[in-house]
């Protein structure tokens, strides 16, 4: 069982987190390729190795931490027993951890997804989850309804990085002139109402998707905009992309970071870098 959250919402403890170590989601992606350019064998040896050193470097320094889970489980159940370790560990040092696992399932399923990393009992409960709304997004309430219990946070798939993303994306609903993504921003808009300093439902919404007509002003939750360094874009895009939003903003990356390994030393200054250029950027 990891440490719980003290019934702190999530939407509290990441303004709190970024306040004091910068907007910066680093992603933990052990990519095999990774591991080779690390000199590390591609088996579950590798894997520790890897993502115990990322979370070495990155933990104390990093606001929030994202473990790709498909890298993990690509291991079987060995890589599934690092994941738990870089979760506690990342959580001990002070990182809030957001475990990508974009998991979207019919309601009943969905309540043991939910508990599989919302529930204070679950090895591998995390911060917060990464979701898919594209079975509807009432079919997330049983983790959305886990979530708020137990201080956890949630970020649900609008816009995302990919160029595929637009196909179901900026379709237009069946009830109206609004586009899924809209949709999914009006309705977490709904789930944060009220919440202060902000709430706990996040979006995921690419910093490579450019300037995209949606309205983000009733949010009120925190954004998550994968995609800088590898993916192309970079800091100086998310102005583009949120407008008047970008304090809400968790800008996200993960090899760009990555590839200066193994050392412990050059992953942390390559964040720290990260971390600076990003509020440069902001500031502006
Ligand atoms: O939910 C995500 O994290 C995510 C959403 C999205 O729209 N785009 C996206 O790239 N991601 C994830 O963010 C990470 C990006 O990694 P890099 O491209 O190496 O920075 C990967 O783990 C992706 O799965």
């Amino acid at each position: 069982m990891t440490a719980g959250t003290g019934r702190v919402p999530f939407g509290a403890r990441l303004v709190s987190a970024v306040a004091e170590r910068g907007a910066l989601c680093v992603g933990i992606d052990p990519h095999p390729g990774l591991l080779e350019a690390w000199g590390l064998p591609v088996d579950a040896g590798g894997l520790e190795r890897f993502a115990l050193t990322a979370v070495e470097a990155l933990a104390g320094t990093v606001a929030v931490l994202k473990p790709q889970s498909a890298f993990f489980e690509a291991h079987g159940s060995r890589g599934v027993a690092v994941l738990e370790r870089v979760i506690a560990e990342s959580r001990q040092a002070g990182a809030l951890v957001l475990l990508d696992v974009k998991r979207g399932d019919i309601g009943s399923t969905m309540s043991a997804y939910a508990n599989a990393y919302l529930a204070d009992s679950s090895p591998l409960a995390a911060d917060a989850v990464t979701l898919s709304p594209f079975l509807g997004f009432g079919s997330l309430e049983p983790a959305l309804a886990l979530a708020e219990r137990t201080g956890r946070g949630v970020f649900v798939l609008a816009r995302t990085s990919n160029p595929e993303g637009p196909q179901v994306q900026t379709a237009t609903l069946a009830d109206g002139g609004r586009s899924v993504a809209q949709a999914m921003a009006d309705e977490a808009a709904a789930r944060n109402a009220g919440a202060d300093p902000l709430g706990s439902v996040g979006l995921v919404v690419g910093a490579t998707v450019g300037r995209t007509g949606l309205d983000f002003s009733q949010v009120n939750g925190p954004f998550l905009a994968p995609g800088i360094g590898a993916q192309g874009a970079t800091a100086q895009d998310l102005r583009t992309v949120f407008g008047d939003r970008l304090a809400h903003v968790l800008p996200a990356t993960s090899r760009d970071v990555l590839r200066h390994g193994p050392g412990v030393a050059e992953v942390r200054s390559a964040a720290l870098r990260a971390v600076e250029s990003i509020a440069a950027s902001l500031a502006v």
